[in-house]
């Protein structure tokens, strides 16, 4: 693999897009589904789109096969799209284009992202995992990824992680690059707060909206006030 130098960075037509000047928007919700499902998650979804504004959706069934995860999102993804939400799926190209979803996320082992490029076309979302990796960070905007996903942040229990991402990864990317980042990883209402100040665009979040004590409608919301903690800054 090779390092990026400051030239290369300069130079090359896609990152000089991702240095036009704007404004970043406020940090947003990411919700990500529960490992398993079952009959009443649809309700479930809902209960979590009353909480407060949710951004995307990510239907992440570890160890299903295509068939029965396309067998799951039919209900799902016709929430999403009433409720606005995109509706992305977890690891599979093939997936995602069979289903018509919003977008697909890539972990570093899910496939090249410049194939699910020519696949999925110019529309379809494309998220990489980029654990606590500046440089596979870079190579994944290089590659046409319209987000990098950084983490574990916290500990977890929804994955076995065994990368762990600081803060400070945030910041240094969203000083350098338009491109939006997403910070995941035992992310909660209550430790989310040196995430949204570093620059997240988007928290990740799956335990602390499917198994708050209180529900998933609170689950969301009680992101509200940690998601409006930091005006965006100006770019
Ligand atoms: C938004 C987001 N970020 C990271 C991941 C993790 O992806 P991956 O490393 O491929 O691990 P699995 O989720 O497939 O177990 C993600 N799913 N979503
Ligand atoms: C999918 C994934 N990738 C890194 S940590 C993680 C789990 C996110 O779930 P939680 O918000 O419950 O930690
Ligand atoms: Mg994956």
């Amino acid at each position: 693999m090779t390092d990026f130098t400051d030239e290369e960075l300069a130079l090359d037509p896609h990152f000089a897009d991702q240095f036009e000047a704007g404004f970043r928007p406020a940090c947003q919700l990411y919700l990500i589904s529960p490992p398993t499902i079952g009959d009443d998650f649809v309700d479930r979804l809902a209960q979590a789109f009353d909480g407060g504004d949710v951004a995307a959706f990510q239907l992440r069934l570890k160890g299903l096969d295509d068939d029965a995860i396309a067998a799951a999102a039919g209900p799902l993804q016709a929430l999403c799209a009433e409720r606005e939400v995109a509706f992305i799926i977890n690891d599979s190209v093939a997936l995602a284009q069979r289903l018509g979803a919003d977008g697909v996320h890539l972990g570093q082992g899910d496939g090249d992202p410049k194939e699910a490029r020519k696949l999925l076309g110019p529309k379809v979302q494309i998220g990489v995992t980029c654990h606590d990796s500046r440089h596979l960070a870079m190579e994944a905007g290089e590659a046409g990824a319209d987000y990098v996903a950084f983490g574990a942040f916290f500990p977890t229990t929804t994955k076995e992680v065994t990368h762990h991402a600081e803060p400070s990864v945030l910041g240094w990317w969203t000083t350098l690059f338009e491109l939006p980042c997403v910070a995941i990883g035992g992310v909660t209402a209550d430790n989310a707060g040196p995430l949204v100040a570093a620059g997240a665009d988007f928290l990740a979040v799956s335990g602390a909206v499917w198994n708050h004590p209180q529900g998933p409608t609170a689950g969301v919301a009680a992101f509200k006030d940690v998601l409006a903690s930091k005006a965006p800054p100006p770019r």
